[in-house]
């Protein structure tokens, strides 16, 4: 049996867990983490390229990978840990692929569908607007909160939208955004969303927005840098099982080991959080809670090839499309360009559907979309890589929890209120970029400062 004792405990090395635990220790605190997988960075996670052609130590990112402008909290720490960022490859025409024609535009607004692009910005104008009325501590306290919870993003769609075109970009956008169908969500969530990351354009945007930048050597290194500062403050297979409070402080055990603190950071999805056993048992409102918190679905595909052929057909390597599962594609290749990497997210409905597909047939089928908008090129990969999150068992769904109508308002109170000795983060309780990495480095260091009033 592993037995240690420390001040604090922090449950999950995701980037809230780790942000949590590195501002704890800055300020002199003992601090635990304890991590479920083999593995620090939760829903980050590079891959290291075997395709013939690419440089040992080449890495894409099978989990998040994008920054962008005003993620403040995310850019400081890749600097603060000596990482750097580089853009988005952007240089070329786009791709659009609707009822079966391939069309390449420039500029922001596919052709043939004049009326359906400029209703859509009209939608998001509006949308960004109703946003700014929703208070992000607190989005149930919006003046239409009832109105806004009370109904789904497909009912206000159904209401709002008149034209085909701009229901199918307004979907696509959904779809992308929360890995979720716009019938699954609030749409006083989707407003919450949108006003936590500043606008939907902010949002759904590569130039200037939350697709802009890369990091070198892929995301995960954020999360390998803190566990590096953090040693063996890190214990990783370590599966939080029970989290017991008594008067003197609280032990967190999981099987073969057991560690006292004085106060807890939980860092993990609300899912997972609910599948820990809290004793004395929390009360109905938490637990009903973390019961409506559903994960989106998202299989992200990698396909490897020799060069990013696409680009010299004059292609940006990014495509929009009505036709899945692929439905949204990015040039994923490295930096220099060495090998080529088409990158598209199976999401929504899509992945779902899919989930019980076998491999062998859901790699014929997104190989498909690739070859459909880039040509036959295309099926000559060179590496396959496919990460499905819902059959991660430390995650079970990406890109992170959404809230069905209903939610913020009976229960948004209990989503980070502290509960005796234990202190809730996670990117799903971020006022400010849920659901992205920012909102969960922001999370980690909202529970470190809560953690570090509370001690003496
Ligand atoms: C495919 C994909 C694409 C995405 N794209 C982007 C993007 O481009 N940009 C962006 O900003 N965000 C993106 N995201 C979202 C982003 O990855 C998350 O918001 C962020 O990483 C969440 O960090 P976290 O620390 O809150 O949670 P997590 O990363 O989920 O960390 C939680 C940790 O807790 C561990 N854990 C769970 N249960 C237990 C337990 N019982 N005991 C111990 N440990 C436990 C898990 O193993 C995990 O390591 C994407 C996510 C995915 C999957």
């Amino acid at each position: 049996m592993r037995s240690a004792s420390t001040e604090v405990i922090v449950v999950g090395a995701g980037l809230a867990g780790l942000s949590a635990a590195r501002q704890l220790q800055a300020a002199g605190r003992q601090v635990l983490v304890l991590e479920a997988r083999d593995r620090v960075g939760g829903r980050t996670l590079n891959h290291a390229l075997t395709a013939p052609g690419a440089k040992p130590g080449t890495v894409v990112e099978i989990g998040g990978q994008w920054v962008g402008p005003t993620q403040d909290r995310v850019l400081a720490l890749i600097e603060e840990l000596g990482l750097s960022t580089f853009k988005t490859w952007g240089e070329g025409r786009f791709t659009d692929y609707r009822r079966g024609r391939l069309r390449q535009y420039s500029g922001r607004i596919p052709p043939g569908n004049l009326l359906g692009s400029v209703e859509a910005q009209l939608a998001i104008n509006r949308l960004n607007r109703m946003a700014r009325e929703v208070p992000l501590a607190a989005p149930w306290t919006a003046p239409r909160a009832a109105e806004w919870d009370g109904q789904t993003f497909q009912s206000w769609m159904d209401r709002r939208l008149w034209t085909g075109g701009a229901k199918e970009l307004i979907e696509l956008a959904i779809e992308a955004v929360f890995s979720a169908q716009p019938r699954d969500l609030s749409l006083l969530h989707v407003l919450f969303y949108i006003h936590s990351a500043g606008s939907l354009d902010l949002l759904i945007n590569t130039e200037g927005g939350a697709q802009e930048a890369r990091i070198v050597g892929g995301s995960q290194r954020i999360a390998l840098a803190m566990a590096e500062q953090l040693g063996e403050a890190v214990w990783l297979n370590a599966a939080v099982e029970r989290i017991e409070q008594d008067g003197q402080g609280v032990t967190v055990s999981g099987a073969g080991f057991e560690v006292r603190g004085q106060r807890v950071i939980v860092a993990v999805p609300p899912p997972l959080a609910a599948r820990i056993r809290y004793f004395p048992l929390l009360d109905g409102l938490r637990d009903q809670l973390t019961q409506r918190l559903p994960m989106g679905t998202v299989t992200k595909v990698n396909a490897v090839y020799a060069t990013p052929f696409w680009r010299r057909a004059g292609s940006n390597g990014q495509v929009t499309s009505d036709t899945g599962p692929i439905k949204l594609v990015y040039d994923n290749s490295p930096q220099d360009g060495h090998v080529g990497i088409l990158m598209g997210f199976i999401e929504g409905s899509e992945g779902r559907r899919l989930l019980r597909e076998t491999p062998e047939r859901r790699r014929a089928l997104a190989l498909e979309c690739f070859a459909r908008y880039f040509g036959p090129e295309a099926l000559q990969v060179r590496e396959y890589i496919e990460q499905s999150w819902a059959d991660e068992e430390w995650s079970r769904g990406c890109y992170a929890s959404y809230f069905p109508p209903g939610v913020w308002s009976d229960y948004g109170s209990a989503l980070r209120e502290p509960i005796g000795r234990l202190h809730w983060a996670g990117t799903e309780t971020a006022e400010v970029w849920n659901g992205y990495f920012d909102g969960a480095i922001r999370s980690g260091e909202r529970a470190a400062a809560e953690v570090r009033a509370q001690l003496r």
